[in-house]
C-alpha cells in the first residue's frame, strides 16, 4: 500500500450531525518517487567572497554565474558552478556583513570535483597557491586517483580522477552516525536510491553513495559512517543541499511522516519565502543535516 490516510478534525461550528465525520486525505508515500526531483546546489558560508570567487574560478576552474547582495538582511550571494544552474549543480556561497570565519565543523567530509587528470589538477591548484591536504594517488584500499585540497575557509574539495566528466561538481560528502537510518530517510523522504555503497573494514568505514541517476551522470549525496562514531559536530559554515520537487505541499507531507518514524523535522513549513516567493519546504535528517526543497517552477522563473 503506497498512501496513508490522515484523520484531520472538522472545523467547531460544524452541525452537531456531522460531528462525527472524519475527512480523509492520503499521502503519496510514494511521491518522492514519482516526482521530478534534482540536486540543485548546496549553500554553504563563506568569510570572504571575493576571496572565495577567485579561488574557485581561477584555481578550481569553476565560473561565477551570478551574484546578489540583500543589505536588508546584511547578507550576499555567489552562485558558482561548471556550467548554468539549469542543468548543472552549483554552489550558493553566503556571506554575512562582518562575519569573517565559521567552524566547518567535523561532520562536514567534502565536496568532490572529477577531472580526467587529478595529478595536473593539483598542480594547477598548487600554482595558484592551493593547500593541498592530500597528494594525488590511488585511494587506501583502491584504485580511483584522488588528491584532497582545503579552499581558504577550511572546506575540502576531493579530486576524483574519471575517464568520462558530465558535471565535475560530483559529489557532496557528510558523515552520519547511523547509516541504515540515514539511507532510510533519505530514500524514503527524498526518493533517492543507493547507488553504490563500499564498507571498507580495513580503514574502519562504509560509504553509501545516493543520487537520483548513477553517479558517473549527476551529482550525488555521500554518507559516510565511521565505525562506532554516532555524532559529529555541524559547525557553523556548512547550511544546505537544495533539492527541487514539483509540489512542495506534497513533499512536505511525506517529510512530515518520515521525520515521526525516523527522526529529524520540519525548520520551516512549506509555502513561499516572503519577499522571493520561492516556495519551499526546509528539514534536518536524524544527524541534523539539512536539506531544502524547492518548487522547480518557482526556481527556473529565479534565473530568468
Ligand atoms: C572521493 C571520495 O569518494 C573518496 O573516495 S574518499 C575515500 C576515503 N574515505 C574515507 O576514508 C571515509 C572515512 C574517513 N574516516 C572520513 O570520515 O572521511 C578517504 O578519505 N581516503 C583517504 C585516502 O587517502 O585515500
Amino acid at each position: 500500500m503506497s498512501g496513508f490516510c490522515v484523520g484531520l478534525s472538522l472545523p467547531t461550528d460544524i452541525p452537531h450531525s456531522l460531528s462525527h465525520l472524519v475527512v480523509m486525505a492520503e499521502i503519496d508515500l510514494e511521491w518522492p518517487k514519482k516526482d521530478n526531483r534534482r540536486l540543485l546546489h548546496v549553500v554553504y558560508r563563506v568569510g570572504d567572497l571575493e576571496r572565495t570567487i577567485k579561488f574557485y574560478t581561477e584555481a578550481l576552474g569553476m565560473k561565477l554565474l551570478r551574484q546578489r547582495d540583500v543589505p536588508e538582511e546584511k547578507y550576499a550571494n555567489a552562485f558558482l558552478g561548471f556550467g548554468d544552474e539549469q542543468s548543472h549543480f552549483v554552489v550558493e556561497l553566503t556571506y554575512n556583513y562582518g562575519v569573517t570565519s565559521y567552524d566547518v565543523g567535523d561532520g562536514f567530509g567534502h565536496f568532490a570535483i572529477a577531472t580526467q587528470d587529478v595529478y595536473k589538477l593539483v598542480e594547477h591548484i598548487r600554482a595558484k597557491g592551493g593547500n593541498i591536504t592530500r597528494e594525488a594517488g590511488p585511494v587506501q584500499g583502491g584504485t580511483t586517483v584522488i588528491a584532497f585540497v582545503k579552499d581558504p575557509d577550511g572546506y575540502t574539495f576531493a579530486l576524483v580522477q574519471r575517464p568520462i566528466v558530465h558535471d565535475p561538481f560530483c559529489q557532496i560528502s557528510l558523515r552520519v552516525g547511523d547509516l541504515e537510518r540515514a539511507i532510510k530517510f533519505y530514500e524514503k523522504a527524498l526518493g533517492l536510491k543507493v547507488v553504490r555503497k563500499v564498507d571498507n573494514p580495513e580503514n574502519k568505514y562504509t560509504i553509501a553513495i545516493l543520487g537520483y541517476k548513477e553517479e558517473d551522470d549527476a551529482t550525488v549525496l555521500e554518507l559516510t559512517y565511521n565505525y562506532g562514531v554516532t555524532e559529529y559536530s555541524k559547525g557553523t559554515a556548512y547550511a544546505q543541499i537544495a533539492v527541487g520537487t514539483d509540489d512542495v505541499y506534497k513533499s512536505a507531507d511525506v517529510v512530515n511522516l518520515v521525520t515521526q518514524e525516523l527522526g529529524g523535522k520540519i525548520t520551516r513549513q512549506p509555502g513561499p519565502i516572503p519577499g522571493l516567493n520561492t516556495k519551499v519546504v526546509s528539514f534536518l535528517d536524524p544527524d541534523g543535516w539539512k536539506t531544502v526543497l524547492v518548487d522547480n517552477e518557482d526556481f527556473l522563473k529565479e534565473l530568468e
